[in-house]
């Protein structure tokens, strides 16, 4: 068995100037220097931090400094573009291999593994790959020359069959272990609870003795999101009145004279209010976007049927904050892996499928330590369609469905609780036992008794809901959801 490939550790790099030199970064957030240290100390390591705490440069500063290839699973082909992208600006040698990838591309990859001294320090690829032999046999040459330096699995919860975004070829990646037994691996994820964690590590096999495993488990909490829940159903759904007023609402104030002129000084339109609207299906995604822009707001859909170029264009303008761009209507293939740093609201149009759903899309909102505001429009109508979809989607898995139906549960539960901090919830659906400094971010906080008003008036009632469920009326058209 070749030795390990462990660190140059004995060296010490000089992190500071890495970060600076190659990643253009003033300094490490919280956290972020131990992990790299446990990672090039050898160690297995998990990392479970909110959206935005700054998971990639664990994996990715260790891959500059360490001598061999890092091999990043990732199940986002957007993502992987993306990080490939910046880090190739940054002089970094990076490379993705995912079902787009042109197959000169391709073969150029294939070819660097099969000298066994690649000069790719990180190579992006999809679960499947990892399950081809021709791929697996590349790395085993690679390996057998000590320089697979580390395997980094990012959005590591699709492993477990406990998770909401469960994915088979995860499973699979079960292989590294037991073909590179010292290879360091590790894994990170914005949401896991204590059930998901423990079965992705037996799942990968990783050591979880102390002076091998390095855990590091950050809390949920984003201070700076604000989280309200809107109470509706179908007899007297105001969704679009309701947004319409607080959008314009926001708009007026940001119009104001001198807030008029400090947001010319840095470059701003009163209505450059960059935010994301995430519905279930495409038909609604289409014609909530018309709906808006009817009404003058600058809002473009965003969903897995348009075109490529489509996509790109709605995608690249919206980032760059060009006037008409500054709403997506999306379906939930716009979401992991959006790195807008402005982003100030993200609302839920209908309920989602899952709690870490919820939580992950929500989470693109504020990544700047902004505040943002994060709603979510809610009725019983929905809560029974969706879980009919959950339903009509159970495959044979009936740990994945049980899971599923579970996450849905606890997400009703939190939408329909009128006497807790919703960050308090978040955390402990995270399996987080410290209270959350919640500083009026949330709706219990910021007006409990109004809560419990807009809660016995905005909702239907469970008989009038369970009348329309037994006359099929909630029967799921979303055929055509992401
Ligand atoms: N030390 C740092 N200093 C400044 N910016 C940083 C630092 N570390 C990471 N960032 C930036 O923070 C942003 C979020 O990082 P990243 O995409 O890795 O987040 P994440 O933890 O993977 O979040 P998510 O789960 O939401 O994708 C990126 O724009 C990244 O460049």
């Amino acid at each position: 068995m070749p030795a390990l490939v462990r660190s140059n550790s004995f060296i010490l790099p000089d992190l500071d100037f890495t970060l600076r030199r190659q990643f253009n970064k003033a300094g490490f957030r919280p956290f972020q220097r131990d992990i790299i240290r446990a990672a090039l100390d050898g160690n297995d390591v998990f990392v479970q931090a909110a959206t935005s705490f700054g998971k990639s440069l664990c994996f990715q500063l260790p891959a500059v400094v360490d001598h061999g290839i890092t091999i990043v699973v990732s199940p986002l082909l957007s993502l992987m573009m993306n990080q490939v992208e910046a880090l190739r600006a940054a002089g970094i040698d990076a490379s993705s291999f995912n079902s787009n990838t042109p197959i000169q591309e391709r073969d150029r990859i294939m070819n660097d593994l099969k000298t066994g001294h690649p000069r790719t320090r990180l190579l992006y690829v999809t679960p499947e790959l990892c399950a081809t032999d021709r791929f697996r046999e590349r790395l085993n040459v690679v390996y057998e020359q000590r320089e697979l330096a580390r395997i980094a699995i990012d959005e590591a919860h699709c492993i477990s069959e406990w998770g909401h975004d469960f994915r088979k070829d995860f499973k699979r990646l079960s292989w590294f272990r037991e073909s590179f037994p010292d290879v360091p691996i590790m894994c990170l994820t914005a949401t896991a609870n204590h059930l998901v964690r423990k079965d992705l590590l037996h799942t990968l096999g990783l050591d979880t003795k102390p002076d091998r495993f390095k855990s590091f488990t950050m809390t949920a909490f984003r201070p700076n999101l604000h989280f309200e829940i809107r109470f509706t159903r179908d007899e007297d759904d105001q969704r679009i009145e309701n947004f319409l007023k607080w959008i314009r609402s926001v708009y007026k104030r940001r119009a104001e004279d001198t807030r008029r002129s400090e947001l010319s000084a840095v470059g701003e339109r009163p209505d450059n209010v960059p935010g994301i609207i995430y519905t279930i299906s495409r038909v609604e995604c289409e014609s909530l976007a018309n709906q808006l822009r009817q009404e003058g707001i600058g809002a473009k859909p965003f969903h897995a049927k348009l075109s490529k170029e489509t996509k790109e264009e709605t995608l690249a303008k919206w980032v760059s904050n060009e006037p008409g761009y500054d709403i997506i209507v999306a379906t939930t293939a716009f979401g992991m892996g959006i790195d807008k740093n402005n982003v100030r609201f993200v609302v839920h149009w209908r309920l989602p499928k899952s709690f870490e759903g919820y939580y992950q899309e929500a989470g693109r909102a504020g990544r700047d330590g902004n505040a943002a505001y994060c709603f979510l429009y809610y009725s019983r109508e929905d809560r029974d369609r969706v879980s009919n979809l959950i339903m009509r989607d159970r495959g044979a898995d009936k740990p994945n469905f049980e899971a599923r139906a579970k996450s849905l549960q606890v997400l009703v539960e939190y939408c329909e609780s009128v006497n807790a901090c919703r960050h308090k919830m978040i955390c402990k659906y995270f399996s987080e036992t410290d209270t959350p400094a919640c500083d009026y971010a949330c709706d219990w906080h910021k007006d409990s008794a109004d809560l419990q008003r807009r809660f016995l008036r905005g909702l239907a009632s469970e008989e009038w809901v369970s009348t329309q469920k037994e006359e099929g009326l909630l029967d799921v058209h979303w055929d055509d959801y992401e």
